[in-house]
C-alpha cells in the first residue's frame, strides 16, 4: 500500500496543485517567522482552498500561542495541527479540547533516549512525526534537510502511528522505507531547489522514487 506523502512548506498554487496531482495525501504549512517557509496564514488559506477535501492540511507551528494559534485555524481551516516545538502533553491535551482537531506531535532524534521522550504523548498526539535534530547554528527546529538513523526505530512498537520525516529525498526514500516500513512520510528542503523554493521536477521525482519503492517493497498495515 501507498504510504501516507506530506509535501510541507508549500508557498505557491503551482506547488500545491502538483502535489495535489501527484497524490500527496498532505501538504503543510509553515507558520514559523524564522522560517524560509514561513507563510501568512490567509494566503496558506487560499492555497488550501484548491485541494480542500482531497489533499489533508497540516498547520505545522513552534510553540505558538493562543492567539497565533486562533487565527491560523480560522484562516486556514486545517485538518491536522503540527507541532513542532516543546509543547507539553498538557499543552495539546488543553488544544485538542478547545480546537477538536488531530494532532501530530514532532520529535527530534538522534539516539533511543528521544524515542522515550514520545511515552507521556501516547494516547494524546494522534500521530507522532519523527525529523532529526538540527543541525549546531540552526535557526529551524525542523525542514534542515538531514537524517537520523532510521535503524532506531526499529525498536518502536507498531501501535505507534508515526510520519517519517528530516532529510528525506528522491535518492534516500526508498532505503528510508525499507529500513522502517513507515506507512506515512514527510518531505520538504528534498524538493526544493533553494530554502523554501519548491521545484516542481523535484517534486514529481521524489514521487516517483515513492511509487517505485512502494512497487518493490509494498508497505503493510493500516494508512490513517
Ligand atoms: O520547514 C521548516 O522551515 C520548518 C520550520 C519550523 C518547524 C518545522 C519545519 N519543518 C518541518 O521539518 C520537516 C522536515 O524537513 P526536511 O524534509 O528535512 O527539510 C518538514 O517536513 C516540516 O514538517
Amino acid at each position: 500500500m501507498k504510504p501516507d506523502i506530506k509535501i510541507c512548506g508549500l508557498k505557491t498554487p503551482e506547488a500545491v496543485d502538483r502535489a495535489a496531482q501527484r497524490g500527496a495525501s498532505h501538504i503543510g504549512f509553515i507558520f514559523f517567522q524564522k522560517s524560509p517557509r514561513n507563510i501568512e496564514p490567509d494566503i496558506a488559506g487560499a492555497l488550501a482552498d484548491r485541494v480542500r477535501g482531497r489533499v489533508k492540511t497540516v498547520a505545522v507551528t513552534v510553540d505558538a500561542n493562543n492567539d497565533d494559534l486562533d487565527e491560523i485555524i480560522a484562516l486556514l481551516r486545517p485538518d491536522i495541527l503540527q507541532f513542532h516545538g516543546h509543547e507539553t502533553p498538557e499543552r495539546l491535551l488543553t488544544v485538542k479540547a478547545v480546537t477538536g482537531l488531530p494532532i501530530m506531535k514532532a520529535f527530534s532524534i538522534r539516539d533511543a533516549d528521544d524515542l522515550k521522550r514520545i511515552e507521556p504523548y501516547i494516547g494524546i498526539a494522534d500521530r507522532f512525526l519523527f525529523d532529526a535534530k538540527p543541525p549546531a547554528g540552526s535557526d529551524l527546529p525542523g525542514g534542515n534537510g538531514v537524517s537520523f538513523d532510521w535503524r532506531l526505530l526499529r525498536s518502536l512498537d507498531d501501535s505507534v502511528d508515526y510520519m517519517l520525516s528530516g532529510g528525506l529525498n528522491k535518492d534516500n526514500i526508498a532505503e528510508a522505507m525499507s529500513e522502517t516500513g513507515a506507512r506515512a512520510i514527510d518531505v520538504s528542503s528534498g524538493v526544493e531547489s533553494a530554502p523554501g523554493v519548491k521545484d516542481l521536477q523535484m517534486m514529481d521525482e521524489f514521487f516517483a522514487a515513492v511509487a517505485e519503492a512502494t512497487r518493490r517493497a509494498p508497505v503493510s498495515g493500516s494508512v490513517k
